[in-house]
């Protein structure tokens, strides 16, 4: 793995770099560029990896990784356009197109834009890449070596896709925490004791999961197994279609991929 720089180190950067030092790259290959005290120490405490205060104080590895909100990338990508040269600029940003970071960017065109999610930390993330006809081979299997070594990784080939994976698996993992926090809270309100309650909504959740990967079987025939002809499942499942729980995600997912675009829309306005 190639040596590497972070510019913003918070929650994801923080989830990749994890994932990183995990599979073998070596901390101090990694520098990161990182405005808030808290989140540096932590980021040296935890991981080892260079860390700077500002910009100008960084090498700026010929790998960069753009972790910073949507919002303050038009700023950081202003601040990096004279100092890139042959750099790989890999985007993590929500939203972002590419042919507005090119621009902010000065016209530099070296670049993947990505949507990864946070279960990279523990090396079963899932990334969304895109890359314009325009980019090289190489560059494009950089960037996916990159996340390849935090998780699995799709290709897409129209940029608007990224909405699309963004609602799916980039905020995923916050639904399934959602629905995780939920049952283990409807365990408890059954009666059991809180610590019971979670194990059994976290292991149900790893168990199905898993047997769904390793399986290959269709969720909908593994889900038909668990429902036995008048039991308890079957109850469990009309009360679920009863409030609306699968239209309710159809709708999460629709608002993500819409704030996704809005946010390109939005930001894409600025010079
Ligand atoms: N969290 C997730 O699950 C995912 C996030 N993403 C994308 O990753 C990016 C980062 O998100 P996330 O990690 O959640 O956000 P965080 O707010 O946790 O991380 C961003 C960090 O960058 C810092 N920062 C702000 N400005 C600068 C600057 N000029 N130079 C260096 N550091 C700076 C922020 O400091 P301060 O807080 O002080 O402003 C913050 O610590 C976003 O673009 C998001 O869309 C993509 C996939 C999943
Ligand atoms: O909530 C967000 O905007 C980011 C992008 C995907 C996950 N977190």
């Amino acid at each position: 793995m190639h040596k590497v720089s972070f510019i913003g180190g918070g929650n994801m950067a923080a989830a990749i770099i994890g994932g990183l030092i995990a599979s073998g790259t070596q901390p101090t290959d990694i520098e990161v560029v990182e405005v808030n005290a808290d989140a540096r120490a932590q980021l040296s405490a935890r991981f080892g990896v260079v860390t700077h205060t500002d910009l100008s104080q960084a090498r700026l590895h010929p790998l960069l990784v753009l972790a910073v909100k949507p919002q303050s990338l038009p700023e950081v990508a202003a601040a990096l356009a004279t100092r890139l040269a042959g750099h790989l600029v890999v985007s993590i940003a929500a939203g972002i197109r590419v042919a507005d970071l090119a621009r902010w960017l000065g016209g530099h065109a070296r670049i993947v834009r990505t949507m990864p999610n946070t279960p990279a930390l523990v090396r079963a993330g899932i990334s969304g890449l895109y890359a314009s006809p325009g980019v090289d081979a190489d560059a494009r299997s950089q960037a996916e070596a990159i996340l390849r070594a935090v998780g699995g990784v799709v290709w897409v080939d129209d940029e608007t896709r990224l909405d699309a994976v963004t609602a799916v698996s980039g905020s995923g993992p916050a639904y399934v925490f959602y629905f995780i926090e939920s049952l283990e809270a409807a365990g408890v309100a059954q009666g059991l004791p809180a610590e019971t309650a979670r194990q059994l909504a976290l292991q149900t959740f790893f168990g199905a999961a898993k047997l769904a990967l390793e399986s290959g079987e269709e969720p909908a025939v593994l889900r038909q197994r668990v429902t036995s002809k008048g039991g308890t499942t079957e109850r469990g499942l009309a009360a679920l279609d009863a409030a609306g729980v699968r239209a309710g995600i159809g709708q999460a997912v629709e608002a993500a991929s819409r704030r996704s675009a809005e946010l390109g829309d939005e930001l894409g306005r600025l010079a």
